[in-house]
């Protein structure tokens, strides 16, 4: 609802109430309007002041109302109420002003906002525009290269930048509900048409058409598939380019097309999905509303290599004190360097101090003992972490909490090596680690609900998105990415070439295809781990069972260019050719093209064409088969979880909504059935072969999401 009260004997204050952030919902949106019109029928108001309860303006529509029967004023005709008022409409803005809120904002007459606030039009993050006409207000308030870059990326602006951008009027450090109605007392009876933005002429932008172009190739470009951004860049064209009225028409038509989208949906369902996942349970009945985490002022982290460095940067810009252990002197020079480098970098980017002096640097575990939690990040090599973990438990204090990086590995065997298993958790960090939104928490059997409550506290602190998930090879992450690299190796033996693979991917909206990612990490990881798995074989043998291994179909392509030394960037070859070690840029190679050759011919195999279609369905589905099959084990408490990994953690496309959400959409049924046909094709793939969850959901027609 809205509360009015006359305040200062001549002010109408109008407070939005609608916990927790005072989303327009129907039931706000009609307090509004009521409190509106009291304003304005009232003799004794001459001037209103709008302004949000607990401190927070208004976050914007309603989301969860979307795909509802909307009911209720609807948001247009209300802020044109707002502005066409007579009546001086100010304002006060704490905490968000996002979306719709702003919008409403832009309706008033005047804004005045607390230093603190932040505002910002985010829907093109939900895959719509502006839509309550801040696609149209905004460019005639700001200009037109300043409003497209708003909205086309949805980015939230500091009451300074919004001031010094002509977004708001005036910015207070003080009390904004004060400062507003005092401003608005002193402008009561002026004239208010030079206020209306609406009937502002937009900026005259030099160079329009070829401005546009411009600005739609680039969110094509960065864009990857996902609409909202196109229709925005559309959306303002028409604020420079028609009449305000003609400008709203066209907002409305294109917001039509978003609003029912699919993306539209995927996008909205991933900013509950992030939220929910901060709400986890553990199988052993832990919660996240009933374990109280420890507290952690000293953090600790072994190991200085790529992941350690990292780790070490995101806890100090967390404010921790943390004790970095480095056994191997030269890794230990190069490490202190190259952190003092990215806390300077990053400080300099959020306009902040480093804070090098928070760390302390040892080559002795011993180093440890003080601190209230560790992260090991040495080699991924069991033999060394089990010898770390059996010292950390004779260094570390009691109740200190002991976690692991590693990738993969059994974090209850390594609990096993301590004396206290209760306290070990995975803290699976991914690379660069200080930049990487994702975490996965991993408890075992025996980790306590402190434990996880703990690291996943630590996590939202670094500004992770933390997901707590259960222990076995790979986690969840990983362990679905096993099936999708599997598969592309495949395509590879039956004719298809890494460009198809990846491009195929990159159309459907990831960042890089899983050839390119391959050569960005190093083709030697995975090489090691097969070879630790007693999958490799020296040499190229022939003959079926060349391609098998440990009964089920297996591809050396990988093992052979190891071999050879392409371990993909860092030798400067890989799956594809890079100018020089190191380089980034990637080329086909025509060496590459014909050892596939070479190698069907060997082993007997004859090309056929692949085409895009079975790209998608071999590689997705294989790695959504495995994620039916981890929801099944209660390895992830539910699909939002998975999803959340892979939007953060491995570059899915937001607007499809992570796998499992994905999988709904296409429909599960069809999932299971292309499965099913790909596997009758291919009987030695077993992660071909529909989990039983999947069918079990099919056969009973159940959904695993709400939303769909
Ligand atoms: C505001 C925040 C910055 C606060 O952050 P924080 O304090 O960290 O809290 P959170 O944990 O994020 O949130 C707490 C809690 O609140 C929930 N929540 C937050 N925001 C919203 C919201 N806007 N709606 C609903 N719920 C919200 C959040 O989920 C948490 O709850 P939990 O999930 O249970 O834990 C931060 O929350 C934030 O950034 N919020 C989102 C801000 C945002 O994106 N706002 C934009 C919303 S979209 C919008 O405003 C669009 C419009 O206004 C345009 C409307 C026009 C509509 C016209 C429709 C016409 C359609 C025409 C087509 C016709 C088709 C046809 O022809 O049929
Ligand atoms: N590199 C990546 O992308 C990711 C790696 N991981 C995991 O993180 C861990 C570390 O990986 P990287 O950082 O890539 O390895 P790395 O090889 O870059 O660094 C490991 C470091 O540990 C040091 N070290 C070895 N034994 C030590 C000991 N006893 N005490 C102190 N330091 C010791 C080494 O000298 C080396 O500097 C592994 O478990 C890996 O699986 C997890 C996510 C991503």
């Amino acid at each position: 609802m809205a509360q009015f009260s006359l305040v200062s004997a001549s002010v109408g204050l109008i407070t939005l109430q609608n916990p927790p952030v005072n989303a327009l919902s129907a039931v706000l949106r009609q307090g509004i309007v009521d409190a509106v019109e009291k304003a304005l029928c009232d003799p004794k108001v001459k001037s209103v002041v709008i302004c949000g309860q607990n401190g927070i303006f208004c976050g914007g529509a309603d989301i969860r109302e979307f795909g509802t029967n909307m009911r209720g004023p609807p948001l247009i005709p209300m802020i044109h109420a707002i502005e066409s008022a007579n009546k001086p409409m100010v304002a006060a803005i704490e905490g968000s002003a996002l979306g719709g809120g702003l919008e409403l904002a832009l309706g008033c007459h005047y804004r005045i906002a607390h230093s603190q606030a932040r505002l910002g039009l985010p829907e093109v993050t939900l895959g719509l525009l502006p839509a309550a006409g801040g696609s149209q207000r905004l460019p005639r308030l700001i200009g037109v290269p300043a409003a497209l870059n708003l909205i086309t990326t949805g980015r939230h602006v500091t009451a300074a930048e919004a001031l010094q951008l002509g977004i708001v009027d005036q910015v207070t450090d003080h009390n904004t509900v004060d400062a507003a109605v005092k401003f608005s007392q002193s402008v009561a009876g002026q004239s208010l048409d030079g206020r209306r933005i609406s009937t502002y002429p937009c900026p005259v932008q030099p160079n329009l058409d070829a401005f546009f172009e411009e600005a739609m190739l680039k969110v094509r470009q960065s864009a990857r598939g996902a609409i909202a951004p196109v229709a925005c860049v559309q959306a303002v064209r028409a604020a420079a380019t028609l009449p305000y009225a003609q400008g709203m028409k066209r907002e409305k038509e294109l917001m039509a097309t978003l609003f029912t989208s699919g993306q539209a949906r995927a996008l909205q369902y991933c900013f509950f999905a992030q939220r929910a996942v901060g709400r986890w349970s553990t199988p052993s009945g832990g919660r996240w509303d009933t374990s109280k985490p420890r507290p952690v002022h000293t953090a600790a982290v072994i190991g200085l290599g790529t992941m350690g460095r990292g780790i070490t940067v995101a806890l100090a810009q967390t404010g921790l004190s943390v004790v970095a252990v480095e056994t191997q002197v030269k890794q230990l020079t190069e490490a202190k360097q190259a952190v003092s480098g990215m806390l300077e970098r990053g400080a300099t980017r959020r306009g902040a101090a480093p804070t090098p002096d928070r760390i302390t640097y040892s080559e002795n575990i011993q180093a440890v003992a003080g601190a209230d939690l560790v992260i090991e990040a040495v080699f991924e090599d069991m033999a060394l972490k089990e010898k770390v973990f059996r010292q950390l438990s004779d260094v570390c204090k009691p109740g200190a909490l002991l976690c692991t990086n590693t990738s993969a590995l059994d974090i209850d065997h390594l609990a096993s090596q301590t004396r206290n298993p209760e306290l070990v958790v995975g803290m699976h960090f991914f690379a660069p680690a200080h930049v990487m939104k994702l975490l996965e928490v991993v408890y075992g059997p025996r980790s306590s609900s402190q434990a996880v409550a703990t690291a996943m506290q630590l996590g939202k602190k670094m500004g992770k998105i933390s997901v707590a998930v259960g222990n076995c090879r790979g986690f969840v992450g990983n362990r679905m990415l096993k099936p999708y690299l599997e598969q592309a190796f495949f395509l590879l033996e039956e004719g298809a070439t890494p460009e198809l693979v990846d491009r195929a991917l990159e159309d459907f909206g990831f960042p890089m295809g899983v050839f390119k990612v391959s050569d960005l990490s190093g083709l030697d990881v995975g090489w090691r781990v097969r070879k630790a798995d007693g999958m490799v074989e020296s040499g190229l043998s022939t003959g079926p069972s060349a391609r098998i291994r440990q009964g089920r179909r297996y591809s050396p392509l990988g093992d052979l260019l190891c071999e050879q030394g392409r371990f993909g960037q860092k030798t400067g070859r890989g799956w594809y050719l890079y100018d020089k070690p190191g380089g980034r840029v990637s080329k086909s190679d025509p060496w590459l093209h014909s050892f596939l050759e070479e190698y069907r011919v060997q082993q007997g195999l004859v090309a056929r064409r692949v085409d895009q279609q079975e790209v998608l369905e071999r590689c997705l589905f294989a790695l959504i088969n495995e994620g039916f099959q981890i929801l099944e084990e209660g390895i992830a408490a539910g699909p939002e979880d998975i999803d959340a990994i892979y939007v953060f953690g491995y570059g899915w496309p937001r607007h499809r909504g992570g796998p499992m959400f994905y999988a709904g959409m296409v429909g599960l049924a069809k999932v299971m059935e292309r499965l099913d046909h790909y596997h009758q094709a291919h009987p030695d793939e077993p992660s071909l072969q529909p989990c039983s969850l999947l069918r079990r959901l099919v056969a009973s027609g159940k959904k695993l999401h709400s939303q769909l």
